[in-house]
């Protein structure tokens, strides 16, 4: 495949991860949550907005019952300046008892998963585990062990397939890396 350069804002970026790679590895990850989840009816919980582009890919793939809700994360200052904690907003579903996968488009810092799971095991799932499409594992700031990964990357912004870059690029097919 024919690398590509395209210009976001005030930043170029290059083809990193092409469409082909995504799906075959969000194939291999379907099979797996397939037989780690079989009878256990999880529910999915995605991750709004990036993660829509992997949500559709990897669901269309799983083969088990399965239910599926969107959340997003609303940020706001903590009084007591610990820094950014995160509200969930939309979380209708009662995950008393239930196997819930997160799915998100990356995690980094891990700040965003790591409150998001912090709040989650409040409400008494049976499980919680979460899946990505993309981890940058030199980034992350918590120890906690995120089961399923589609793909690792190195410390370097990412767009496309769903990620943005000040609101653009989340419609490309494929990833694209920063080059400058
Ligand atoms: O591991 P972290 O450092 O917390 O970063 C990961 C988070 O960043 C992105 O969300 P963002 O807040 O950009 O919102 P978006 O999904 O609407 O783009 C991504 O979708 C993750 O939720
Ligand atoms: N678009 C985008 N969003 C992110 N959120 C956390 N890391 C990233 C990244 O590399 N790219």
């Amino acid at each position: 495949m024919e690398p590509r350069t395209i210009q976001i804002h005030d930043s170029e970026f290059s083809t990193y991860i092409f469409e082909e790679e995504i799906i075959a590895r969000i194939t291999m990850l379907a099979e797996q949550i397939d037989k780690d989840y079989a009878d256990k009816q999880p529910l999915f919980l995605a991750v709004l907005n990036g993660s829509f582009m992997f949500v559709s890919d990897l669901l269309k793939r799983v083969s088990i019952p399965c239910e599926v809700s969107f959340i997003r994360l609303s940020s706001y200052q903590d009084m007591h300046s610990t820094g950014k904690v995160k509200e969930i907003l939309g979380l209708t579903e009662d995950i008393f008892g239930r196997h819930v996968v997160i799915l998100e488009d990356i995690v980094d810092t891990g700040h965003t998963v790591h409150g998001l799971l912090q709040q989650l095991k409040e409400k008494s799932p049976a499980s919680v585990e979460v899946a990505t499409l993309l981890m940058k594992p030199d980034c992350l700031q918590h120890d906690m062990k995120i089961k399923y990964v589609a793909r690792s990357i190195p410390n370097d912004f990412v767009v496309g397939y769903g990620l943005d870059y000040n609101g653009l690029g989340r419609n490309l097919r494929d990833v694209y890396s920063i080059v400058s």
